[in-house]
């Protein structure tokens, strides 16, 4: 794998102490701090005690890194041979095991053995705990067994922030935390009763557990915090921390403790607060670097492109994190850039029962087997038993699953992976299937109180947007009964209902908004509801005008009249005839008979190609034989009553726009009208305008062969003919400069371009259309999309491909 220009300054970033690497998720973080460590290796460890770590956040992630490394090409696998080897000059390990042995060394020093406490026995001591303390502070509403949780949660944060003093803790900005379980009232005022009686609970609940010879996970790291103090062993001169917006404050200090600070040395924090999952982690919650004694002012990098999802997915996926203003408000928030790397978007489906959910995935995992192999599949939940219940459901349907288990993950075996969305942190799979996103499970109905809500959904939503970051290809998301709120705030046009279909995931359509309503006989039956979203998907995502489609289109069977519930209309010849039938149900209904009686419907009017079917839940497209089909055809010009393709040419030479005119048979034959004129131009002579491919391709080394399509033009439009080319536009990076998926650029192969000039630019292999803007040694390259950042790049890294100078727009 090459690594960009930016991923590979980093790798190479001279080591001057504390430094922080921001970056989306997927945008390599995890590649580049692997990289690194054979850079500092190679340049910054020639002492004899220097040493490096890459500390990760939890076992799952350290073999996953193996098993990345162990599929890898020969040049990386080189470098994962290096790694792994029993190298004592470079260790990869986790938080926990690094924090385990320390406890161990407080144990013997101590002289005893503590265990870890079970959560009954925790609960126990809590309990014992209010009792003590409500004796000190009667009038303490919040010291009561009913609160014990929410206590236990409180307790567990202040050990894993090291509070251990009261005044600390009546100080501390309660950032992302609830008030309290079960919407308790009182907030947790600073320097208050309330604060120094929950701040007793802790001592003596970790008092009542050591009594007992137990300690709690919190307390363990704590210990270690201490006996890592006590022994000064400055261990490593590099330390790399993956993840690090998880780590709690005693994590964070605790590696600090064993950072080797020397005038070569560094300790790389890796980080995306987007992607914080942890009630208790520290920096994640957008504490300053401050606050862990580091300065990063100046010291920070960034990385925005994510190379693992395609664009389709990670648009939906930063829809979740937009409707969030407290995450996008985060000091370290990074907007992800979107690459040209296209593919389907995401599918969404909902279901009545957990029962068809389990059938759709059996279906589809069925159907995937032909393209993936199982273990590049994996199903996500929110919970636990949804993913155990779906693996004994799958295995039943003889389908190899397994679930991924935390310390001895088997990413190998050739059976489809389930996993807790907490555990996927890091991961990667090809097909990813998000299940179980009910209303009450994600985000979680846990608080009476509006704010600890909002704070809670918020944690609950970057774990979603984790979920959604994971797949490479293909995204699965389903619900069941009824949908999570987090699925509504996606906007449908970023998903599909069905794999390799346009069609968009039901949406009831506000009465207010039905159209066709002149045609209408009663706007409140059960089915309406379908057939206008139907419509409108038929209008808005297959392109027919509405004038096209027709509601109970009448079929004339044998004696018998028949009405079908839309009709599409297309024009051939002239005559005007049916070309696609729908029949809708009422949602959720089933769609067997609509099945049926589309048949019929087909076999009546031979002039009709497609059916389709629909309750809003389920959809079948069949063809006038019956089989079913993957997807509707889209509206084609010749569809229209008139054969002309018309669109709009902006000369951007000279700035007019004009309205042009092709025949959809004959494209050489052209008319052109400056826009709003009546008067046709005399064209004096035409250039044929090769189309060569899309812009994210760019313009080939060989780009004067013969193309199969091109567009003929006035020959003053173009400057020479056989150095312009045209493209698809692929992307949305210049919706601002009017220019839309879909739209054909002119180009003039050029090399050379001027500021404000629109280009096609090549940027690591990667084709893109930015306008140039030179400053100094550097160029900025910007979309006309506030979408996108502006990419500053040395102007050796940015290849000029052309220059665009027209674009006919549909
Ligand atoms: N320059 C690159 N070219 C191609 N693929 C890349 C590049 N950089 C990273 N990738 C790929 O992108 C994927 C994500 O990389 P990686 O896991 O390092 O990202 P990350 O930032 O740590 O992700 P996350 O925070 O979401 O876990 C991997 O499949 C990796 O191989």
């Amino acid at each position: 794998m090459k690594l960009n220009v930016e991923q590979r300054r980093i790798v190479e970033l001279e080591p001057t102490g504390p430094m922080l690497i921001k970056g989306v998720a997927g945008s390599g973080k995890t590649t580049v701090a692997i990289r690194r460590i054979n850079f500092l290796k190679d340049h910054y460890s020639h002492e004899e005690d220097d040493r490096i770590l890459l500390v990760t956040y939890n076992k799952t992630l350290l073999q996953y890194i193996k098993h990345q490394y162990a599929r890898m090409a020969d040049a990386d696998q080189i470098t994962a041979e290096r790694l792994f080897s029993s190298d004592t000059e470079v260790e990869i390990l986790t938080i926990d095991s690094l924090m385990f042995k320390e406890f161990g060394r407080y144990q013997r020093r101590i002289g005893k053995k503590l265990e870890l406490a079970t959560i009954e026995q925790m609960h126990k001591a809590m309990i014992l705990a209010i009792h003590h303390v409500k004796k000190s502070y009667p009038d303490v509403k919040l010291l009561s067994p009913k609160y014990s949780k929410f206590l236990l949660d409180e307790v567990e944060w202040i050990l894993a922030c090291s509070m251990t003093d009261a005044e600390t803790y009546q100080s501390a900005d309660r950032i992302g935390r609830a008030s309290g379980d079960g919407g308790t009232p009182q907030k947790l005022m600073k320097n208050s009763s309330l604060r120094a009686a929950i701040f007793d609970v802790c001592l003596y609940f970790r008092e009542q557990l050591e009594k007992e010879g137990l300690t709690t996970y919190k307390q363990m790291n704590l210990y270690a915090l201490e006996e890592i103090r006590r022994s000064r062993k400055q261990a490593y001169t590099h330390i790399i921390i993956d993840e690090s917006q998880d780590l709690t404050r005693v994590q964070l200090q605790f590696l600090k403790e064993l950072y080797n600070e020397k005038a070569h040395s560094s300790l790389m924090f890796v980080a995306d607060n987007t992607q914080s999952i942890y009630p208790l982690s520290w920096l994640g919650k957008g504490r300053p670097y401050t606050s862990i004694g580091y300065d990063m002012s100046g010291k920070s990098r960034t990385l925005s492109k994510n190379y693992r999802t395609t664009t389709e997915i990670s648009t939906a996926a930063f829809h979740l994190i937009e409707a969030d203003e407290s995450i996008r408000a985060n000091v370290d928030f990074v907007k992800p850039a979107l690459i040209d790397r296209h593919g389907h978007p995401p599918i969404y489906r909902f279901f009545l029962t957990p029962q068809q959910q389990l059938q759709f995935l059996i279906d589809e995992i069925k159907m995937l087997q032909n393209d993936y192999a199982l273990s590049e599949i994996c199903v996500v939940a929110r919970e636990n038993r949804h993913i155990e219940s779906m693996a004994e459901g799958l295995v039943h349907a003889g389908i190899p699953s397994g679930i991924l288990q935390r310390n001895e993950p088997d990413f190998e075996s050739d059976k489809v992976k389930l996993v807790t969305m907490h555990s996927i942190k890091g991961l990667e799979f090809k097909v990813i299937f998000l299940i179980d996103l009910n209303s009450g499970l994600i985000p979680q109905d846990r608080y009476a109180d509006a704010d600890d809500q909002r704070t809670l959904d918020s944690d609950e939503r970057r774990l979603l947007y984790v979920g959604m970051t994971r797949a490479n290809e293909l995204l699965y998301m389903s619900s069941v009964k009824k949908p999570s709120k987090f699925i509504k705030e996606i906007d449908r046009r970023h998903m599909r209902m069905k794999k390799d279909a346009s069609l968009r995931p039901f949406e009831s359509i506000p009465m207010t908004d039905y159209r066709l309503t002149d045609q209408l006989v009663d706007l409140h039956s059960k089915e309406e509801v379908i057939r206008q979203w139907l419509v409108r998907e038929l209008q808005e995502t297959y392109g027919y005008p509405l004038e096209l489609l027709e509601l109970e289109f009448q079929v004339q069977q044998f004696s018998k009249k028949g009405y079908c519930d839309i009709a599409v209309m297309v024009y051939a010849g002239g005559d005007a005839r049916p070309y696609i039938i729908a029949e809708v149900k009422r949602f959720g209904s089933g769609i067997e008979e609509a099945v049926e009686q589309l048949k019929t419907y087909l076999e009546a009017d031979s002039r009709a190609f497609y059916g389709i079917a629909t309750d809003g839940l389920e959809v079948k497209i069949i063809d006038r034989n019956g089989e079913e089909v993957q997807d509707l055809p889209k509206c084609r010009a010749q569809f229209l009553p008139e054969t002309k393709s018309r669109r709009v040419y902006s000369n951007l030479k000279n700035g007019k726009l004009y309205d042009y005119a092709a025949e959809e048979d004959a494209a050489e034959h052209i008319e052109v009208k400056e826009a709003g004129q009546e008067v046709l131009l005399q064209i004096h002579e035409k250039v044929a305008v090769p189309l060569i491919g899309n812009v994210a391709a760019g313009i080939p080394a060989l780009a004067s062969e013969s193309f199969e399509t091109a567009y003929y033009l006035p020959r003053e439009w173009v400057l020479s003919p056989r150095e312009t080319f045209s493209l698809t536009v692929t992307g949305d990076s210049m919706i601002g400069a009017g220019i839309h998926k879909g739209d054909i650029v002119i180009v003039h192969q050029q090399n050379t371009a001027s500021n404000g000039d629109i280009v096609i630019a090549v940027i690591d292999d990667e084709a893109t259309m930015k306008k140039y803007m030179p400053m100094g040694n550097e160029i900025l390259l910007v979309s006309e999309n506030p979408e996108y950042e502006p990419i500053l790049m040395r102007s050796e890294d940015v290849h000029i491909n052309g220059r665009v100078i027209g674009v006919l727009k549909k």
